[in-house]
């Protein structure tokens, strides 16, 4: 048995739905499908999960969403027109509305994406349709894994062939979603669950690729992850896969398949446990994030004070910004945070760093980009790093921080903003644009 999942671009309209459809009905295994809500298409230029986030905003304050509304409208209302479907979409959508004037909470209103794209689907393929709100759970905004496992299973086993929407489940009778990009959490978990024998993960594109096909030109597809390679390069930006999908998988050893709704019979990308496979280049993927500060501290004999580093990220920790990545001289530190977490934090930050650690000096710079070198084939070659940083010197790349990982299987490297698209094309071309390894 597969379980299959299908983002928000493989639902986007009729023609994709016909895909989607035809897809399921080519292999008899794919009996648990699991959906995202509809994504920019031909017809709309917006996720219906973004529209609805709008809606519910209008509404807290009060405004009329109706504008808004009417686009989410359509894109159902065509959907389930043009495929001549029986369900009463209407009715489903004005539910909808009704829950969202009626002053539903954040997360129920950005669900409702899934919940009607599941519905829409089942009817079409006469799957049954399962909310999720029945099968995964959470604890403290956390997935609870142990709980959702137990009741997909028992649900699930009274279905032969059902339809879910992704992307949310409850906590205490309340939906709760994951963060964004969570419908293939869902998957994930129902695979694991139900013992799948493969997750197959449908989105646009023909499987993980070396590098984001937005900065690189089309870049070289990936035949093979490890899910240690794949967690370093979902969590360092390469959106393709949520970086929490691969827990649920990794402990029963089920293999993903990354694949493409518009090009179904191209392999995509196998993700498995197995570090042993091949693969025949030295690096699997660069990949990256931007919207960063470095805070540097300077201290004479910094390394000999004992206390130092704990009351370094007790400031913080205290302030509940998590450190990223913390590189460090003789006499210098610096730590890298998100923005997101020190933007309104910075100045209060400072502050306290310069009362409780007595620094000489401390410095910051804002704009820099995290990018992440990331392949099995690092911890055996010699030259990876002189090949990457000669790569960007080439290019007049600044580089900025340099911090390897104990596993050797990735290289982090701080560059500025401005040279991030750059510093992944040049690393690219390096390994595998014209001078190939
Ligand atoms: N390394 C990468 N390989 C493939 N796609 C990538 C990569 N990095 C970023 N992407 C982007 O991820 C997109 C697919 O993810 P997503 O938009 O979440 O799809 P879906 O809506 O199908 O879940 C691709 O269209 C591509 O632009
Ligand atoms: N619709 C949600 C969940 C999701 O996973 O979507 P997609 O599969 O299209 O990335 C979002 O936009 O975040």
């Amino acid at each position: 048995m597969k379980v299959a999942k299908f983002g928000g671009s493989s639902l986007a309209d009729a023609g994709q739905l016909q895909k989607v459809k035809d897809i399921i009905q080519a292999d008899k295994d794919r009996k648990y499908i699991v959906v995202s809500a509809p994504g920019k298409g031909v017809n709309n230029n917006h996720k219906v999960t973004d529209l609805l986030a709008m809606c519910h905003q209008l509404s807290d304050h009060d405004l009329n969403f109706n504008e808004v509304y009417k686009i989410i409208e359509d894109v159902y209302k065509n959907i389930a027109d043009d495929l001549g479907l029986a369900i009463d979409i209407d009715s489903i959508l004005a539910d909808v509305k009704e829950e969202i004037t009626n002053g539903a909470s954040y997360d129920f209103v950005i669900s409702r994406g899934e919940f009607m794209s599941a519905q829409v689907l089942a009817s079409f393929i006469g799957y049954d349709f399962v909310d999720a709100k029945d099968l995964i759970f959470f604890n403290e905004g956390i997935l609870n894994l142990e709980k959702s496992q137990e009741n997909i299973k028992n649900i699930l086993s009274k279905h032969d062939r059902a339809v879910i929407p992704g992307f949310y489940g409850q906590e205490d009778g309340d939906v709760k979603t994951f963060s964004r990009g969570g419908s293939d959490v869902t998957g994930s978990v129902i695979a694991s669950a139900m013992d799948a024998q493969i997750y197959e993960n449908f989105t646009d594109v023909s499987g993980f690729l070396v590098a984001d096909p937005r900065i690189v030109k089309n870049p070289c597809p990936i035949e093979t992850i490890t899910y240690k390679e794949l967690r370093e390069l979902s969590y360092m930006g390469a959106n393709v896969l949520h970086e929490e999908a691969i827990f649920p998988l990794r402990d029963k050893n089920i293999p993903i398949n990354i694949k493409n709704t518009n090009a179904p019979a191209k392999a995509g990308t196998l993700i498995v446990s197995n570090s042993d496979i091949k693969n025949k280049r030295i690096l699997t993927g660069i990949t990256g994030k931007k919207d960063f500060t470095s805070i540097t501290l300077e201290k004479v004999n910094m390394n000999n004070e004992k206390d130092f580093f704990r009351k370094l990220t007790t400031v913080f920790e205290s302030n509940d910004i998590s450190i990223e990545h913390m590189p460090s001289g003789i006499d210098t530190v610096s730590v890298l945070v998100a923005d997101s977490y020190i933007t309104p934090k910075l100045k209060k930050v400072l502050e306290e760093l310069q009362i409780y650690l007595n620094v000489d000096s401390i410095s910051w710079e804002r704009d820099i980009s995290l990018i992440a070198v990331v392949g099995r084939g690092m911890k055996k070659e010699k030259g990876v790093s002189s090949r990457t940083f000669t790569a960007l010197a080439k290019e007049g790349v600044n580089v900025k921080m340099i911090s390897q990982g104990s596993s050797e299987i990735n290289i982090i490297i701080g560059v500025e903003t401005c040279d991030f698209e750059k510093a992944i094309r040049a690393i690219y071309d390096e390994f595998y644009g014209s001078k190939q390894d």
